[in-house]
Order: C-alpha cells, then sequence, then structure tokens
C-alpha cells in the first residue's frame, strides 16, 4: 500500500486532531500542513502559512479541507490559483459542519471535483474518532476507499448515503463530545460541592466515562441494559434517573438540543 500524500488545509481544533491521530497511527500520510498559526507540526511534516508557499512539489492525493465554514470559499479559490492542474489530480475531503458539496465544487473551479464530506470529531486526536463520511457522485473507487482508510486510522467510520445524513452525524457525534464533556464538567462541580477534593471528582468522574465508553465500546449489550444493571430496584440510581428520565428532562432536551445543532448546521450552508 503506497503511503498517501495529504494537504491539510486549516489545523486548529479540527483539523489539529486529525494531525496528531494521523501521526500516531501505524501508517502515517505524508502531511504538508497550511496554517497560518500552528506551532507545533509533527516532525517530518511541512508547514506552509499561506497558499501562496505552497511549493510546487506539492501533489495532494487528498486536500483535508478543515478551516470554518465562512473561511472556505476564499480558501478554495486560492488554492485553485497556487495548485492548478494539481487540484484535478485530488479529491477534497471536507471536515466542515457546513457547505455543500455542489458549492465545494464551484469553488475549486470544477462540477465534477471529486468530493468527500465528513463529520469527524475531536476523540479522533486519541485515535477513538467517528466520522460520518459522504461520498459525491464524482468520487472514484480508489478516492473513497483511501478517504475512508484515513479516516478510519483515527477510529470508527459510518459511510451514509445521503449528504442531508450528515446533518444527523452532527448532532448525535460531531458535536456530542462536548456533550459529554458538558456532562463531565457538571458531574466534577457537583462532586465539590458535596464535599469531595477537586482532584478526587476530577479522578472519579473521569475514569468513570472512561469506563462507560470501554464497556459502549467492547461489550455487546444494548446501552439500555447496560444502565438497567447499574439500577437496583428502588435505590440510589433509580433515585437520580427518576430525575434525568422525567418527561421534561432529557428525553426532551437530547432531541431538543440535537435539534438546534442541525438547524444551525442549516445556517451554515447559506
Ligand atoms: N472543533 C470540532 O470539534 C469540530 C470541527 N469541525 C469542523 O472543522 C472546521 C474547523 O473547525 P475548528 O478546528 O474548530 O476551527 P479552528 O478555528 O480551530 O481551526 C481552523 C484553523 O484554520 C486556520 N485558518 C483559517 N483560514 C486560514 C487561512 N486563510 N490561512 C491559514 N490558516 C487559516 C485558522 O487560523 P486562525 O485561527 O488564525 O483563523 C485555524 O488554525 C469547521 O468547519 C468545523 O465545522 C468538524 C467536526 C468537529
Ligand atoms: O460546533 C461546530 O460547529 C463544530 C462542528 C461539530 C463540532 N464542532
Amino acid at each position: 500500500m503506497t503511503t498517501p500524500t495529504l494537504l491539510l488545509v486549516g489545523c486548529g481544533k479540527m483539523g489539529g486532531a486529525l494531525m496528531r491521530g494521523w501521526v500516531s497511527s501505524p501508517n502515517p500520510p505524508r502531511l504538508f500542513i497550511l496554517d497560518r498559526k500552528i506551532q507545533d507540526a509533527p516532525a517530518g511534516s511541512t508547514v506552509f502559512r499561506t497558499p501562496e508557499e505552497i511549493t510546487d512539489d506539492v501533489q495532494p492525493d487528498i486536500i483535508v479541507l478543515a478551516v470554518k465554514p465562512a473561511g472556505a470559499e476564499p480558501m478554495l479559490k486560492a488554492l485553485r490559483n497556487v495548485l492548478g492542474s494539481r487540484m484535478d489530480k485530488a479529491a477534497l475531503l471536507s471536515v466542515m459542519a457546513g457547505k455543500s458539496c455542489e458549492k465545494l465544487a464551484e469553488w475549486c473551479g470544477r462540477a465534477d471535483m471529486p468530493i468527500i464530506r465528513t463529520m469527524p470529531n475531536t476523540p479522533s486526536s486519541v485515535g477513538a474518532g467517528s466520522t460520518g463520511l459522504y461520498a459525491s457522485p464524482h468520487v472514484s473507487k480508489a478516492q473513497k476507499e483511501l478517504a475512508i482508510r484515513l479516516m478510519e486510522q483515527v477510529g470508527a467510520v459510518v459511510p451514509v448515503p445521503h449528504e442531508e445524513d450528515l446533518r444527523s452525524v452532527i448532532a448525535i457525534a460531531g458535536s456530542a463530545p462536548a456533550y459529554v464533556f458538558l456532562l463531565a464538567e457538571l458531574l466534577e462541580k457537583t462532586g465539590q460541592e458535596l464535599g469531595l477534593e477537586k482532584k478526587a471528582a476530577r479522578t472519579l468522574v473521569r475514569s468513570m466515562i472512561y469506563g462507560v465508553g470501554k464497556m459502549l465500546h467492547e461489550l455487546p449489550d444494548e446501552a439500555e441494559t447496560l444502565r438497567k444493571n447499574v439500577t437496583s430496584p428502588n435505590g440510589t440510581t433509580a433515585a437520580a434517573l427518576n430525575v434525568f428520565m422525567a418527561e421534561e428532562n432529557w428525553p426532551r432536551l437530547v432531541p431538543l438540543a440535537a435539534e438546534a445543532a442541525i438547524k444551525r448546521s442549516r445556517e451554515l450552508d447559506d
């Protein structure tokens, strides 16, 4: 298997998470990075601060676009100018929460530009990401396989049949690490308010969430079964879950939050 060449455009929170995941994986890609402020580029990679700095020897197999959606149009137009026909030999892999394949192809200057849209998440930085992936009709079988292989190097990949499905991926996986981090924050804070030392609350909460993640990852059981195994009849967990599971709480709030994320993804498309 040949080592693919990537041009990673934008190396902030998500691009940086992918970069860290890739360089720690068994077969790291050859990395060119375009980012105006990256400080910790991995050994062996090459950094450009502006599109104009990109050298003539750069021929990417995949251009990974990880800037904010609002910055996509000027960036792709600048890349087209600098890369010229080299752009035609590459596929574009967007990680952005907005901007359709159609728009991205237009900004690449080519209606049949092969575009792969993905929605990864920051756990990719430790090889435990989850990525939804949609390939436009212009993506070849080999390009799609390469994109899947790259994203599998940093976690699980779920191909989706429709571009629109990526909105659901955003709501339950792309944005969702923040929901779990919020739960961790609130549990740690509550532990301290209940009298535990900060360090003790932090250790207990983080190892608990790690353990829950490991069980969900390794065991075949449904989440519901694992939840019920913790919930002794009339015990402490049942008392707490009566609060969370009340109709007006999590059963209403989780779909409401997902809907808000989806609505925002539509706005980011414009
Ligand atoms: N954060 C997350 O958890 C996830 C984010 N995404 C998607 O990833 C994309 C990036 O998000 P995120 O990583 O959070 O954003 P960041 O702002 O952290 O990263 C973007 C990076 O690109 C750089 N950049 C932007 N424009 C240019 C330019 N013209 N020249 C050089 N460098 C440039 C930015 O520099 P500067 O700051 O100086 O502008 C920054 O370092 C978004 O589209 C988002 O939807 C997807 C899944 C999860
Ligand atoms: O908040 C955002 O818009 C990005 C996309 C998913 C996670 N972060």
